[in-house]
């Protein structure tokens, strides 16, 4: 299952001899500055590893001739002299903040110089570098590495003190999928420095140290840019790297599911078929929608954007299991990005919070910054769906259904992680306390059977199907003003035939079971809609005098233009609906007319209040 497997960083360390007695236990062996480890900081070696220790270390790859702009040719291992002309070539490095790039030494400390300067040479980029790609490519599970392409970012420079904090990469270019990193030799080699790559509960860490004296070794690690990683301090000497962005050149493919599925796929399609049939069987003691619904939603390991989702473009595990969704011939798949946003207040966490408060105010200097601030009361939360991309491209129709995905994950996963993937804290505003707010992304796989292709509208609820019936309503009048072919017509009026049956479906015991509102928009299709709506017409007649708002419905439904048309042609239900309203009316009538009433009780007459006050007063005609 090597093909099948993705792992989410792949480092690949120099290959030199052992040495016993390294400070922190670690050894520059291949077996040790490899590491694993669980976030409670426990150690464990990754025996899926074995493979990429076998196999050739870069040490024995070309380095890279590199050439610098305004310094020239740089030899390699890195001496001392141009290390010293690269730290003046270069500027400080700055880290992406919202839409804007800062400098704060306390998040990142390193010297930069642009791709634009650096030569890394035309052989080593075609030969070695691609070699390189290709085994990163492999190890993290890309599903078509020969379209896969490393282009330059930055060389970077760590001199003592220099670090970079937890942070995920940005897209920096169309197709950008990761970021692999290329440890240059410098004489001397540095101390510190681990690079910590962290992903759904893991860790991964590179002593980058390690090795970093060996005169002819480049050590590399990849790894996908939504993972979060860290460098930790550089204690000593200098550390070189190049820094590369991994790029999927040309349109993704949709992928099959890799051969060794077939057993997983026939296993899924059986179950698929169990779902369909299940669902066909009404069962009142099903309970929940959730349980009765159609909708099944799969969590992906990975986070993605609007610009990099696709299915030709998933990452590690991802690919396989959405090939293997979408390999099943009875299953409908689009993958959605979820989005969860929360507004809360900040945890007071000490006694004397009030006099913090003030002294927050009076100083400038005062730490506000909320780094260590903890959500307390939740103000508001929202789940939205921001992009719904079938195997076809976006699909614009779904991204106003409010479906609340969440109460359809498979297996009751959670869908976001426990800590927010961004956090805002903002500090104390004149009366009110601090706020925090929280976002949290998830992507996601959404499966229904595809004997039901209306099933997210109906998990959605009623008004969402009423929506898209409309919009399939307004969309059959747009092709048949565009004189569209017939099978997309008939697929078109199936889609409006599913969408009516999703909503009796929903209605339950029937119409009965309906808002007004809901009963008011149905009019339309039930009196002067296709064959299939207007076969329901006497139960949505019958279901509207029986209800105990029929005053107010009818009221609502008589001017409706299909019902009043209906009832000028003597439409034998809309009659029954106008005769239950004349009998009303006939009721009122008999009362004898209201007594008149001239009663302005929020008169006010300016320069006359005594005016005013008598038309407050009850006057009433006798
Ligand atoms: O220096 C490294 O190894 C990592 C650098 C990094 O994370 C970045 O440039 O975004
Ligand atoms: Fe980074």
């Amino acid at each position: 299952m090597a093909d099948t497997k993705g792992s989410f960083a792949w480092i690949k360390d120099c290959g030199c001899a052992s040495k016993d007695g390294d400070e922190d236990g670690a050894s520059c062996s291949q077996e040790s500055s490899l590491h694993d480890e669980d976030l409670d900081g426990q150690s464990n070696v990754d025996s899926d590893t074995d493979d990429e220790e076998r196999s050739p270390a870069y040490d024995l790859r070309r380095l890279p001739s590199l050439s610098v702009r305004g310094v020239g040719p740089v030899p390699l291992p890195l001496g001392r002299e141009s290390a010293a002309a690269l730290l003046s070539a270069g500027s400080p490095a700055p880290y992406g903040h919202g839409l804007s790039t800062v400098l704060d030494p306390e998040v990142r400390r390193s010297t930069q110089l642009d791709a634009a300067e650096v030569d890394v040479g035309a052989g080593w980029r075609e030969e070695e570098l691609a070699g390189i790609v290709a085994d990163a490519c492999a190890a993290l599970g890309v599903r078509s590495p020969s379209s896969a392409r490393a282009h330059l970012y930055k060389l970077l420079l760590y001199e003592p003190g220099g670090h970079f904090r937890p942070h995920r990469d940005t897209e920096k270019e169309p197709g950008m999928f990761g970021t692999l990193v290329v440890q240059l030799p410098v004489a001397g080699g540095h101390e510190g420095g681990e690079l910590r790559v962290r992903h759904a509960g893991q860790v991964r860490v590179w002593r980058t140290a390690a090795g970093s004296q060996e005169p002819a070794a480049l050590q590399c690690a990849a790894f996908y840019a939504d993972c979060e990683h860290e460098l930790t301090m550089i204690t000593s000497g200098l550390r070189a790297a190049l820094v590369f962005n991994l790029v999927q050149t040309g349109p993704g493919r949709v992928q099959r599911p890799p051969r060794q599925f077939i057993r997983a796929a026939n296993a899924l399609t059986a179950a698929v078929r169990a779902w369909d049939a299940a669902l066909a069987v009404p069962d009142p003691g099903a309970g929940s929608k959730v349980q009765a619904a159609a909708v099944r939603v799969v969590p992906l390991d990975h986070q993605y954007t609007k610009t990099n989702l696709s299915f030709g473009r998933l990452k590690g595990r991802d690919a396989a299991v959405v090939s293997l969704l979408h390999g099943c011939k009875e299953l409908g798949v689009h993958l959605v990005l979820v989005h969860k946003h929360v507004r809360g207040n900040v945890q007071a966490r000490y006694p004397w919070d009030h006099k913090r408060r003030r002294r927050c105010e009076d100083s400038a200097d005062e730490d506000d910054s909320g780094d260590d601030a903890e959500m307390d009361d939740i103000i508001e939360e929202e789940v939205t769906t921001q992009l719904w991309l079938s195997p076809r491209g976006p699909e614009d129709e779904m991204s106003g259904v409010g479906i609340e995905l969440d109460d359809f994950v498979l297996d009751d996963k959670e869908l976001f992680f426990q800590d927010p993937d961004r956090r805002e804290y903002e500090g104390y505003m004149g009366n009110y306390g601090p706020t925090l707010q929280y976002w949290y992304y998830s992507t996601v796989a959404v499966i229904w059977p595809r004997s039901r292709p209306m099933a997210v509208f109906e998990a959605a609820g009623f008004s969402a199907v009423l929506d898209a019936l409309e919009w399939r309503l307004a969309d059959e009048g747009r092709q048949a003003s565009q004189q569209q072919q017939g099978t997309e017509v008939e697929a078109g009026a199936r889609d409006v035939q599913e969408l009516f049956a999703a909503l009796i479906r929903l209605a339950g015991s029937g119409f009965a079971a309906l808002g007004a509102g809901q009963i008011v928009a149905l009019s339309k299709h039930v009196f002067a809609g296709a064959a299939a709506f207007r076969a329901h017409l006497p139960a949505f007649c019958a279901a509207v005098l029986d209800r105990p708002d029929r005053k107010e419905l009818l009221l609502a439904l008589l001017p409706e233009v299909a019902v009043a048309e209906a009832v000028r042609a003597g439409e034998p239900h809309a009659m029954t609906l106008a005769e239950a309203m004349a009998a009303q009316l006939e009721a009122v009538v008999a009362r004898g007319p209201p007594a008149p009433s001239f009663e302005q009780p929020d008169a006010r007459v300016p320069g006359y209040p005594q005016v005013g006050t008598s038309l407050c007063n009850e006057m009433r005609m006798q």
